[in-house]
């Protein structure tokens, strides 16, 4: 199958090389087993640092965002040095380049691309440009939640969510540079034209990306292209 997987910045944890090699390798034996992939790496702690520390001296959003784009593409090389040659020598900056690199056959990576979204909206637009048959959102928290769950104890994860529930779980989330939200808005908007499959979980333990490709299972939330019944949900400490 042909697979986008977004690796937040949290996940990659993108100064503890045992972390980046462990998903590199996973990345490796999905191509191996004949599976497409393209890799979007975000900006992590670093990014947030340097956005923080220009957010003091008086940068504007725009300018923040550059800055988490840039942080965001260092990641990516770093993933790449954690790849083999089946990997593009550098991060891709437009879906084109990443479109021909997997067209080739080779591991496309991308960091961020414009001001005004994040890594997620990259990762949802790749998707929809390469015809991805999965996209996945491997991020720090067990999926998508009607509450921050860092913030509420009660928050309850949803188990599926179709692409319209997840634009209203998500709207109010604030877009200010270095934000946290599991999908971001345009993400979701994105999600929900392409029609493209959607999974958003825990990938700390990147087994579990590995897991979802070739079983299908998960202990996190399906996006579901076409309107869904009632959400169900799954109590946070269940
Ligand atoms: N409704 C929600 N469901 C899940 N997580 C949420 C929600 N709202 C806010 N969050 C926060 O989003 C964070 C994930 O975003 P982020 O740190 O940007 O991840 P990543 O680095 O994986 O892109 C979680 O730590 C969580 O606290
Ligand atoms: O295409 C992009 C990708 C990222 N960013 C900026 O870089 C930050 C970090 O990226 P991301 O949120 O994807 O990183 P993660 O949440 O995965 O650490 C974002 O908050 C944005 O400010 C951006 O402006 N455009």
């Amino acid at each position: 199958m042909k697979l986008v997987l977004s690796l937040g910045g949290s996940v990659l944890a993108p100064r503890d090389p045992e972390r980046v090699g462990a998903h590199a390798a996973v990345i490796e034996n999905l191509v191996e087993a004949g599976h497409t992939v393209g890799a979007v790496v975000g900006g992590g702690t670093v990014a947030r640092e340097y956005i923080h520390t220009a957010r003091e001296l008086g940068a504007n959003e725009i300018e923040l965002d550059q800055l988490g784009v840039d942080t965001t593409r260092l990641n990516a090389r770093l993933l790449i040095a954690a790849l083999s040659e089946r990997a593009a020598t550098r991060p891709a900056r437009d879906y084109e380049t990443a479109g021909a690199a997997l067209r080739r056959g080779e591991i496309a990576v991308m960091g961020g691309v414009a001001p005004g979204q994040t890594t997620d909206a990259v990762s949802a637009a790749l998707a929809e440009y390469a015809g991805a048959d999965l996209l996945v959102y491997a991020t720090s928290v067990p999926g998508v939640f009607d509450a921050d769950p860092a913030e509420n104890d009660g928050a309850h994860r949803y188990d599926e969510l179709s692409a319209t529930e997840l634009v209203d779980v998500i709207a109010d989330i604030e877009m200010t540079a270095g934000a946290s939200a599991p999908v971001d808005l345009l993400a979701a908007k994105i999600i929900e034209r392409s029609g493209v499959r959607t999974v958003v979980l825990d990938g700390t333990d990147p087994d579990r990306v590995a897991e979802v490709v070739e079983s299908g299972s998960h202990d996190g939330t399906d996006i579901i292209p076409a309107a869904a019944d009632e959400p169900t949900y799954w109590a946070m400490n269940d």
